[in-house]
């Protein structure tokens, strides 16, 4: 059985400060728990030593939100694998769809850096999804598609279990707007049958896809109890413990 994958996505917030005040209040809720869904937070770069330190001992894991396809050299401005592996992050969100629209990042781009974590010994967690005019005008899932394949294409089945893909609707992020549980579980089984098709039924049962897109307390209940959806990427409503322990606490009741 795949196991929950909860991440909080902080995005551009939290600032060290802030970030110490958050990783602490997640803490004291969740480190002496026995979880069985693994408990992720994304920090800001400069954030990421102050959630590590806090997060150490207690089996809650900090993850980097994007990452240079480079070891090192004169690239100004990024951050490598290697600098990332150092700070004891375990995974790099690859290709969110904000690095995709504001940054540019290509598919191409999205799997190379994929590649690079996987090789690196980190989990990459990739994100995939339509906007909103390629929902509207049904090709949706050749969007996801051609994002998926450029992965696929570059990792191996023996990266499957390492692998997270986050399937995130454009048109859901930061909106308020959710795909419906119905619209999550097909593109969700949609990618899983994409990784079929490519490495083999046994890999595609190992890799975790998560839904992004304002995922809340409110709706992560329908969401994570369908059979293809195996934990959360979320932003917004992981800037408040509350919020995200609620998400949490939900995922820890299903019994899939
Ligand atoms: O990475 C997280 C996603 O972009 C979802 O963000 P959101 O929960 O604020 O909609």
């Amino acid at each position: 059985m795949r196991q929950f994958l909860i991440a909080g996505n902080w995005k551009m917030n939290a600032g060290p400060k802030e970030a110490k005040a958050l990783a602490d209040q997640i803490a004291e809720s969740w480190e002496d728990k026995d979880t069985n869904s693994e408990i992720l937070i994304c920090p800001p770069f400069v954030s990421i030593p102050f959630v590590v330190k806090r997060f150490r001992d207690t089996g809650l894991k900090t993850g980097a939100q994007n990452v240079h396809t480079e070891n090192n050299g004169a690239y100004t401005g990024e951050i490598s694998t290697e600098m990332i592996h150092e700070l004891s992050c375990e995974y790099v969100i690859a290709g969110h769809s904000e690095r995709r629209a504001y940054f540019f990042e290509t598919d191409e781009l999205v799997a190379e850096k994929a590649k690079k974590i996987s090789d690196s010994g980190l989990k990459p967690i990739v994100c995939v999804g339509e906007k909103l005019d390629e929902r509207k005008n049904d090709i949706y899932r050749d969007v996801v598609k051609n994002q998926t394949e450029a992965v696929l294409e570059l990792l191996d089945s023996s990266d499957a279990s390492q692998l997270v893909i986050a399937y995130e609707p454009v048109w859901a992020i930061g909106t308020g707007e959710t795909a419906t549980p119905e619209q999550a579980q097909e593109m969700h089984a949609f990618i899983r049958n994409l990784i079929a098709d490519e490495w083999g039924q046994e890999a595609s049962e190992s890799v975790r896809i998560l839904y992004g897109g304002s995922m809340k307390p409110g709706n992560a209940e329908e969401l994570l109890s369908q059979p293809d959806v195996d934990g959360g990427l979320i932003g917004g409503a992981s800037l408040k413990e509350e919020s995200f322990s609620e998400i949490i606490s939900i995922a820890e009741s299903i019994d899939k």
